[in-house]
């Protein structure tokens, strides 16, 4: 498929230039990440309402040409059509590319085509879910029906390939479509095969996710026994496509040692990421709400041999189209410190040996290298960026900056010494390279924490100009505290450049690979850092007591305000503490909740409870003959304190089960939004004479499946489309008498 040709003439290009929104199939991309984000930096961007806006008059801006030599063809103008329709208003006085390229993050001779790209959209992507026990004849109908009539259909009358595998996905499961989603939506020739993606998507036997973003998880090298945490993770296709992979290479009915931890800030956006991941029905999932910055030290201490290369990765988001950026590249100094906070607590999460990859959809250096920059300074030498070139050969990249400037309030800034007084609040050094041979930085790792010019993320006061950071001499001219060179002047004008191997990462330009924008640093522990606030915990120390009464600064990582009651009247870490003896029992844990859950930690959220309700269990296994090597004990949850009115009953891994025995243990720390699989629902049908109070869910049937020998129906194609005709259907049900006497054989409770 790769080098498929499109008929046998020399055929221009189609290209398609409506003002479609690059961004636009992340699926709600920008909102409420930008309320996370505003909300995390004081509104350090201002405000969610200037960004929505600025896109709006960029997308109303951009010219709708649709080129194709001289003539357009019917279909052709229904598609510039599909793609123009929501553009009402124009705003013509605005400029939406500034012809500024001073980062240099495109070369001078590639401007045109990047620029010309950026006003194209996006084309959409999607990957064929390889944990699926379908993916096979997803594939085989995706190429033997899909791609041939898209060939006919498409290619023949647009001229253009329509369809092609990502050739760097591993075993070409992605595919790159020239259609944006528009197009995908209002084409009618696009409608069938629109069709067949939404419906499998749906299932999550294929999942719509633009090109680029599938690449972070790949740089991973995930495992199925690795566990995973995706500090800001909605809407979630990183998180899927985590999933995926930990999913991929365990036989139907087992689950994979491993696990994924998924976070995002926002509450909503914690819903999609659920809603999102349910698709997977994984049972080896966690989905929490907190700020990642403060990310609570709460995670596996299991010392089995498999933790030793434990991964955990970190996706920041990146939160601004690429198109703004060009416009206007000082937004991103506003989350530069946000990022910082959130990938040093990224770093200091992380097992020794472990990958952590940093990634975002943004071009701005100040998100990117001046992130890892200062990842590498803070960490003294504990962490390592790692080359990646021999990884994913056909993904075209380009190295990191390693040099480059500062945009703010209009200005360009070369170096920290440029930075007026007044603007010291909001630009810090750390945005800048680092030249470690700077005097300052003699002693390459020493002294170096404090050089970012911020406060660590526990002072609150960073949010504001600190004079004592900043002093300033009586005549009001700023104190010296920036690099000289060897004259001892500033030099206010050439970027320094780092001594940190930032070519390292990785750039993917859209005109590469007619894609969107990222930018990927592939990070590993490879010491324990001495400033590591989880020491103890996270190196397998077992003692959990000691660990936190003697490790205050782990307190303090996990701000009291995220899991206190809004009354204040306990403190998170006293009620961890005061309640630990309690929670090494199982009957202490019930009582912990129920205590959490009247003083209000829990408040929005519902709690996590063991179900241990034994007859019940018993009752349920042997209703659907479910056999003994599928073990219930310990993996079932439910989000109810009242044993008695449970509703929904969750399957969980053992790997989750672990992480929740040590949150409990730790004084549940942990703010958890969603867990595991759902299993068992409550019947509700009062029609039901069922023996069995609660009834399989669809969502666990392929992990029950394989355990259970009763309740199973052998049913006919006739008695098949007759159940779901009138979906309640009293016995004997059958057309045939064979399958009613197996139904009744494999349901022997059935009345
Ligand atoms: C670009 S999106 C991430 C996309 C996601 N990785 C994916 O592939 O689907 C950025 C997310 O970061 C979240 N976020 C922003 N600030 C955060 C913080 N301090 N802690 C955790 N999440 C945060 C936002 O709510 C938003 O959902």
């Amino acid at each position: 498929m790769g080098n498929r040709k499109v008929g046998s003439r020399a055929k221009p290009r189609v290209e398609f230039i409506p003002p479609n929104q690059r961004s636009d199939f992340e699926g709600g991309y920008g909102g409420g990440e930008t309320t996370g984000a505003t909300k995390s930096m004081g509104g350090g961007r201002g405000g969610q309402k200037r960004g929505r806006t600025q896109r709006r008059h960029f997308r109303q801006s951009r010219e709708n040409v649709w080129k194709y030599g001289n003539k357009k063809t019917r279909a052709e103008e229904e598609l510039a059509a599909a793609d123009s329709s929501s553009r009402v208003d124009r705003n013509p006085s605005w400029e939406p590319f500034a012809t500024q390229n001073e980062q240099g993050i495109v070369p001078k001779e590639e401007w045109e085509e990047f620029n010309s790209l950026l006003r194209k959209p996006l084309p959409a992507a999607f990957r064929i879910n390889a944990s699926g026990q379908f993916f096979e004849d997803i594939r085989l109908q995706l190429e033997n029906d899909f791609m041939k009539s898209l060939d006919e259909e498409i290619s023949n009358e647009y001229e253009i390939e329509a369809i092609r595998p990502l050739p760097w996905y591993p075993n070409r499961l992605a595919w790159h479509l020239n259609f944006s989603r528009m197009q995908l939506r209002k084409n009618q020739t696009l409608e069938r095969f629109h069709e067949f993606l939404k419906q499998e998507n749906e299932v999550g036997t294929i999942t719509r996710q633009e090109a680029v973003s599938m690449v972070p998880p790949l740089f991973l090298d995930v495992c199925p026994d690795h566990y995973i945490l995706d500090m800001c993770a909605a809407p979630g296709s990183k998180t899927f496509q985590l999933l995926e992979i930990i999913h991929q290479s365990v036989k139907p009915g087992l689950l994979p040692n491993g696990l994924v931890i998924a976070n995002d800030v926002d509450v909503q956006r914690c819903n999609l990421l659920i809603h999102q991941t349910k698709r997977m029905c994984s049972a080896n999932l966690i989905v929490t709400n907190h700020e990642a910055q403060y990310f609570p030290s709460c995670l596996s201490v299991m010392d089995s041999p498999r933790e030793a290369n434990e991964r955990r990765w970190y996706s920041t988001k990146g939160s601004r189209y690429l198109e703004e950026m060009v416009r206007n590249a000082g937004m991103g100094n506003g989350l530069h410190r946000l990022q910082v906070e959130i990938a040093m607590r990224g770093v200091s999460l992380l097992k020794l040996g472990g990958r952590m990859v940093y990634s975002t959809c943004s071009l701005n250096p100040v998100e990117n290298e001046a992130v890892v920059s200062e990842i590498l300074k803070r960490s003294k030498g504990s962490v390592e960026l790692l080359d990646v070139s021999s990884e994913l050969p056909e993904l075209v990249r380009r190295p990191g900056l390693m040099s480059w400037k500062v945009r703010d309030k209009g200005v360009w800034l070369a170096a920290y010494e440029d930075v007026s007084m007044s603007r010291k609040g909001v630009i810090f050094p750390s945005m800048f390279p680092c030249d470690l041979s700077c005097k300052e930085n003699d002693s390459q790792f020493d002294n170096l924490e404090d050089t970012s010019g911020f406060e660590s993320s526990r002072d609150e006061e960073h949010y504001s100009f600190n004079p004592k950071k900043h002093p300033v001499d009586v005549e009001g001219s700023e104190k010296e505290d920036g690099c000289r060179d060897e004259k001892g002047d500033f030099n206010e004008t050439k970027a320094k450049i780092s001594s940190f191997p930032l070519e390292r990462c990785m750039r993917i330009l859209p005109h590469d690979q007619n894609s969107g924008a990222f930018f990927i640093a592939v990070l590993q522990k490879v010491s324990s850092g001495v400033d590591d606030s989880t020491k103890g915990i996270l190196s397998g120390n077992r003692n959990y007591r000691g660990s936190m009464s003697s490790n205050e600064e782990d307190k303090q990582m996990v701000r009291p305000s995220m899991d206190v009651s809004q009354d204040g009247s306990i403190a998170a870490d006293e009620t961890g503490c005061k309640l630990e003896d309690e929670m090494t029992t199982e009957v202490g844990i019930e009582k912990t909740n129920a205590t959490l859950q009247k003083k209000g930690k829990w408040r929005g959220i519902d709690p996590v409870v063991l179900f241990r309700d034994e007859s019940m269990i018993e009752s349920i296994r042997s209703f659907y003959g479910i056999s003994d090597s599928f073990p219930m004990d310990g993996h079932l949850v439910s989000r109810s304190s009242d044993a008695n009115h449970v509703k929904r009953i969750y399957y969980i891994s053992k790997s989750v089960h672990d992480v929740l025995q040590l949150n409990f243990k730790v004084g549940q720390k942990l703010r958890i939004a969603s867990l595991g699989l759902k299993v068992f629902e409550r019947q509700t049908s009062k029609d039901v004479s069922a023996t069995c109070p609660f009834r399989l869910s669809s969502e666990g049937l392929p992990l029950l499946l394989p355990y259970i020998s009763k309740q199973i129906l052998c049913a006919t194609l006739v008695d098949f489309r007759h159940l779901l005709q009138y979906r309640t259907i009293k016995f004997p049900i059958s057309s045939t008498a064979t399958s009613a006497t197996k139904l009744r054989h494999s349901c022997p409770d059935a009345a």
